[in-house]
């Protein structure tokens, strides 16, 4: 089998690094998130079903895990055909699909989608969190669940031979479960066999990113090639990301475009706006972490595209990257973030 060395491998094959252009690291074009339904408060348990309509879509943005049809995103392909090509048309270039296994990955669908966009998408091998394991994945080793990362990346996932390009979103949970263990420490055998890149979802607790990087590290994993996403939600305190920055993996905010008063998952997290995100950036790139950076909106609801009156996969592009220069991000470190940053993270070493 070739090596992979060099290049970044997309669902339709290998690419030159080069050939990636703007890259948004963190994002789901067809999904299935029922899984993390959120029963909605008493009394409001009729908005849960029937489809999405203006007079409910506050409330759905505001409760975006209460409402069925909205945790459906496969559904949607024809408008995510279509909102690839506006992000195109924005001069985006890559989109890394973190769908894993356990939320309805669908390796034909990503494949068509890059066939009649253009967009490169490179799939994510693995698993999502606990929750979503079935009970073969719980009662396997480390070595088969390792075996199992390694094949959907040299040999296609989901019994087809549409390869994935980057092990993760790989589904943690706070606290982390035994299962979710194995899971890290096979992802890291993965990575220190083949040199991927890898991405982690980590639990809700400020103290989770420290530990999965500890415990990927002391399996032999490159923490140069490991995305933490989700810094939003889990690191607010400026001493602490800092400290966390530190460790030497990429640090990735990757909700853009997600504004609201209470996060159903943890309701003790206020979430960042956006500006509030662009601040968290700009404190990172001033002390000097410009070449860990990476930013992505994660769309995984339906309300989230522009077909729903959501921001859609452009908004990073269009409009967050305006905001940035205003408040003093240059041009040259947007750059790093949106192309060199992913660019060296999706290249196999
Ligand atoms: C599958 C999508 C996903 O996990 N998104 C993260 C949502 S959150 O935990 O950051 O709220």
């Amino acid at each position: 089998m070739p090596s992979l060395r060099g290049k970044a491998q997309t669902v339709l094959g290998p690419v030159e690094p080069e050939h990636l252009g703007y890259t948004l690291t963190h994002e789901h074009l067809a999904m299935d998130y029922s899984c993390s339904f959120s029963p909605p408060s008493p009394g409001q348990e009729p908005l849960s079903d029937g489809p999405i309509e203006m007079k409910n879509l506050f409330w759905i943005k505001q409760n975006p895990y209460s409402h069925k049809e909205n945790l459906l995103l496969y559904q949607e392909t024809d408008a995510v055909k279509e909102e690839l090509l506006r992000f195109k048309a924005a001069g985006g270039g890559t989109i890394v699909e973190n769908t894993t296994t356990g939320i309805g990955r669908d390796m034909n669908t990503l494949k068509k989608l890059a066939e009649e966009t253009g967009v490169h998408i490179i799939a994510g091998a693995g698993f999502y969190v606990d929750s979503t394991h079935s009970s073969q994945t719980q009662a396997m080793t480390v070595e088969q669940l390792t075996g199992i990362i390694v094949d959907e990346i040299l040999k296609g996932a989901d019994g087809t031979d549409i390869k994935c390009g980057v092990v993760g979103e790989i589904g943690c949970s706070w606290p982390l479960t035994q299962s979710e263990h194995r899971v890290l420490q096979a992802t890291a055998q993965a990575q220190s066999q083949l040199g991927c890149p890898i991405i982690i979802h980590p639990g809700r607790h400020s103290d989770a990113p420290f530990q999965l990087i500890r415990i990927l590290q002391e399996a032999g994993a490159d923490v140069s090639k490991t995305v933490m996403s989700h810094l939003d939600r889990t690191i607010c305190d400026t001493k602490k990301l800092l400290e966390f920055a530190e460790l030497g993996c990429y640090l990735e905010y990757d909700l853009f475009g997600t504004e609201f008063l209470h996060y159903q998952f943890h309701p003790d997290t206020d979430m960042p706006s956006d500006n509030d995100r662009i601040t968290r950036i700009r404190i990172l790139v001033d002390e000097g972490y410009e070449d860990r950076i990476l930013m992505a909106h994660d769309v995984h609801t339906k309300h989230r595209l522009m077909k729903y009156g959501g921001h859609g996969y452009s908004h990073i592009l269009k409009n967050i990257v305006p905001k940035m220069l205003i408040r003093g991000i240059s041009q040259d470190k947007i750059d790093k973030i949106l192309l060199a940053n992913p660019k060296r993270w999706l290249t196999f070493k």
